[in-house]
């Protein structure tokens, strides 16, 4: 294939209930979506995760963009790529910038799947038709609510909860949790609001039997967590932390981590995703999709990935309906019981509904 037009649209889209982090609290999911063209006209479908501002790490939606037109997008357009994985190699040159090389990559990746006539789960070497999720739940007002919350999810049948913590709501929040749902799968994500002299403090977390924490400590760090995991019962999945396969070999070797969360656009793309998780599944480490509230177009690709045989556990892509009043495809992501169906038409599997996206661009650039 060859790219041969491209088109960057920055949306907003409200969230149906704001989402907060130990680092901030979520309203409107302000988001880049790429649409790229081949020279046969097939179109292909990529979303940057990276958020308006450097909180979850350095990349931003303006980072992204810059990156995107002044530096990916030359590298990519008019070439001939015969195979996705040649984008990782023609960025080569070009530095970090994760999110913003998964944006385009992505597209890439739907185009590929699309002339090869497959599903971008089978195009990816994915085994499931269909996939088991848990669901996020961000930092609430106060303990009862999150009580409710976390009981109607259980309800709806989500697999595994996980649940947001921070200083001065952690110990006593996930007791009651445990004590509620004696028998639901809870984990909980720090975000990175811990320091290695926390041990003490979070070694109470042991006691409620939680399937992992995520990322406690400091958002580059891999050396104090293979410290506090010595001292830790309770496993630890790295997220900030892992950028590359090169991250997640250093991280297994240094006993830091026991769970990896892949989020495609945290590493990259999705041919480094692959390359994660089959380094984890010949090493015994399982392996669970993260989340960055996408849209349908993000949400598509990271149901497709979660078809590889090492997404063990639950991931973090709830269905559409959790986080918007409508979703930019058709039809939107359906978790039914803690399942979602994975598509198996071409491609990303689901239709960009373009009224929608308009709807929700404020702004649109084309490159050619
Ligand atoms: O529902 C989702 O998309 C996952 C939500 C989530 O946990 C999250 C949301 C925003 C930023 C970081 C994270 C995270 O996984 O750490
Ligand atoms: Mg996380």
């Amino acid at each position: 294939m060859k790219i041969t037009e491209i088109t960057i649209r920055h949306l907003q889209m409200k969230l149906k209930a704001p989402f907060t982090t130990s680092f901030g609290t979520f309203k409107i999911k302000e988001f880049l979506l790429l649409e790229a063209t081949d020279e046969a006209g097939t179109v292909g479908w990529g979303e940057s995760v990276a958020f308006n501002a450097p909180w979850y790490n350095e990349e931003t939606l303006q980072t992204n963009w810059h990156m995107l037109e002044d530096f990916l997008i030359p590298l990519i357009l008019n070439k001939q790529i015969n195979h996705p994985d040649e984008v990782n190699e023609l960025f080569a040159p070009i530095r970090k910038n994760n999110m913003a090389k998964s944006t385009l990559e992505g597209a890439v990746w739907d185009i590929y799947a699309q002339q090869t006539n497959q599903s971008l789960a089978k195009a990816l070497g994915g085994t499931k038709d269909k996939i088991e999720v848990g669901i996020s739940i961000g930092i609430q007002e106060s303990i009862e609510e999150l009580v409710a919350l976390v009981d109607g999810y259980v309800k709806e049948g989500y697999k595994r909860i996980k649940v947001k913590i921070k200083p001065g709501w952690d110990v006593d929040v996930m007791r009651t949790l445990r004590e509620n749902f004696p028998n639901v799968a809870i984990m909980a994500d720090a975000n990175s609001a811990y320091h290695l002299e926390d041990t003490d403090h979070l070694k109470q977390l042991d006691a409620f039997d939680l399937t992992m924490i995520e990322q406690p400590l400091a958002s580059d760090d891999i050396i104090d967590h293979a410290q506090l995991q010595k001292e830790l019962k309770t496993p630890i999945c790295l997220d900030e932390s892992i950028h590359s396969l090169e991250d997640a070999r250093k991280a297994v070797e240094l006993g830091s981590t026991k769970i990896i969360n892949i989020k495609i656009g945290r590493v990259g793309g999705l041919t480094e995703a692959k390359k994660i998780h089959d380094y984890c599944e010949a090493n015994g480490i399982p392996v669970w999709c993260g989340g960055m509230l996408e849209s349908g177009v993000g949400r598509s690709h990271n149901v497709a990935l979660t078809t590889l045989s090492n997404f063990i556990l639950p991931g973090d892509t709830a269905g559409s309906t959790r986080y918007w009043e409508k979703d930019i495809i058709v039809p939107e992501v359906v978790a039914t019981d803690g399942y979602i169906d994975v598509p198996q038409t071409t491609g990303i599997g689901y239709e960009v509904d373009r009224e929608t996206v308009e709807a929700y661009t404020v702004a649109k650039k084309d490159y050619r």
